[in-house]
């Protein structure tokens, strides 16, 4: 049994990602639940700017130059993570590209663009992983999505059809490997505030409004609610869960499920109840 406060102690996790955003919190997060991180990402800076502030809350971390669409420079990475550290417990598939276009005027640049970052690079650091997590027995991987992965959404066809190949490899996979030890989850958030996904997807405030009035809850997530439902997906309390979803959001999705009619309305027509 893992000690509470430190459930990662003795744990080796690759965050993809982890120079920003939600990679940068969920690293944080297994760093100072006892465990190693190293951070991927292409730009060096932000990297090591996460593992100094993991190190200097006391925690353990490494930075790696790493473009996520290479898959030979992903497995020499991940072979090198294994001499180094001599395992790897957990690999979060953070790394993401995204913008909003309709799909009439994507071009094929465009969707490969998404397509090789978010699945490709999904895939290949897995299976990169998975030499390391199936020859020792155990690991855990954590996919991060999106819930249109499975309920699509206008302007996000590369990105909404990566996240649903995602969700997929991660159920065909948990089955595959699930008596070897290895678990595959996804966590999907909603909308949550970061610079990229600013920039990428709500830089008008117009946009941000829209995107503020499809939640319930009518706020953005905060990253580290997120990395603190990434964190139970990837210690021994989720033991027994693997092949499923975890969605933060507010209830976002679900609120989607009101035919067309605002909650407002909603409540108007119930006004005269008690
Ligand atoms: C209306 C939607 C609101 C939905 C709200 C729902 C709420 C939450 C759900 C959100 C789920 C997911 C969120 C995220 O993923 S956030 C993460 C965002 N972070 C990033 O995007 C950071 C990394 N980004 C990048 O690396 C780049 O943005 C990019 C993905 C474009 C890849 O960079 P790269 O340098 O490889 O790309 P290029 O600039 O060389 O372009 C490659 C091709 O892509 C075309 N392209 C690029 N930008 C656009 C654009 N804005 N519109 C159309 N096409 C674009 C570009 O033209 C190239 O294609 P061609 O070679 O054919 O010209
Ligand atoms: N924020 C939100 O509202 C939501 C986000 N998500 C998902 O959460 C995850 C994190 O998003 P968020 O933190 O918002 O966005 P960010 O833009 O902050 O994070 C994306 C990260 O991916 C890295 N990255 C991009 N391309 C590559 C590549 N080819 N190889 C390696 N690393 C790469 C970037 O680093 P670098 O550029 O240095 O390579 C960056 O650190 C994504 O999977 C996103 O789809 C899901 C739902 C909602």
């Amino acid at each position: 049994m893992t000690d509470s406060a430190s459930p990662f102690s003795g744990r080796v996790a690759v965050v993809t990602g982890g120079g920003s955003g939600i990679g940068r919190a969920v690293a944080t997060r297994y760093g100072a639940g006892g465990g190693t991180v190293v951070v991927c990402g292409r730009r060096r800076e932000p990297l090591q700017e996460t593992a100094e502030q993991i190190r200097a809350a006391g925690g353990r971390a490494d930075a790696v130059v790493l473009d996520v669409r290479d898959a030979d420079a992903v497995a020499t990475a991940f072979a090198t993570v294994r001499e180094r550290h001599g395992r790897i417990d957990a690999l979060v598939n953070n790394a993401a590209g995204n913008f909003v276009c309709p799909g009439e005027k994507l071009s094929p640049g465009g969707w490969r663009a998404v397509i090789d970052i978010v699945l490709n690079g999904t895939f290949h650091c897995t299976r990169a992983a998975a030499d390391t997590m199936l020859g020792q027995g155990s690991g855990s991987v954590l996919s991060v999505i999106a819930s249109y992965a499975w309920h699509g959404h206008p302007g996000t066809v590369h990105s909404a059809a990566a996240k649903a190949g995602v969700l997929a490899m991660t159920r065909t996979l948990a089955v595959e490997w699930a008596d070897r030890g290895v678990r595959l989850n996804c966590i999907a958030p909603g909308p949550t505030e970061t610079a990229g996904a600013g920039a990428a997807l709500w830089a008008e405030p117009a946009s941000r409004e829209r995107v503020l009035a499809s939640v319930p809850q009518a706020r953005t997530a905060g990253t580290g609610e997120i990395a603190e439902a990434a964190a139970f997906l990837l210690d021994d309390r989720a033991a027994y869960i693997t092949g499923e979803v975890l969605t933060v959001d507010g209830g976002q999705w679900l609120g989607k499920q009101v035919y067309g009619t605002p909650l407002a309305q909603v409540r108007e027509a119930g006004d005269d109840r008690r």
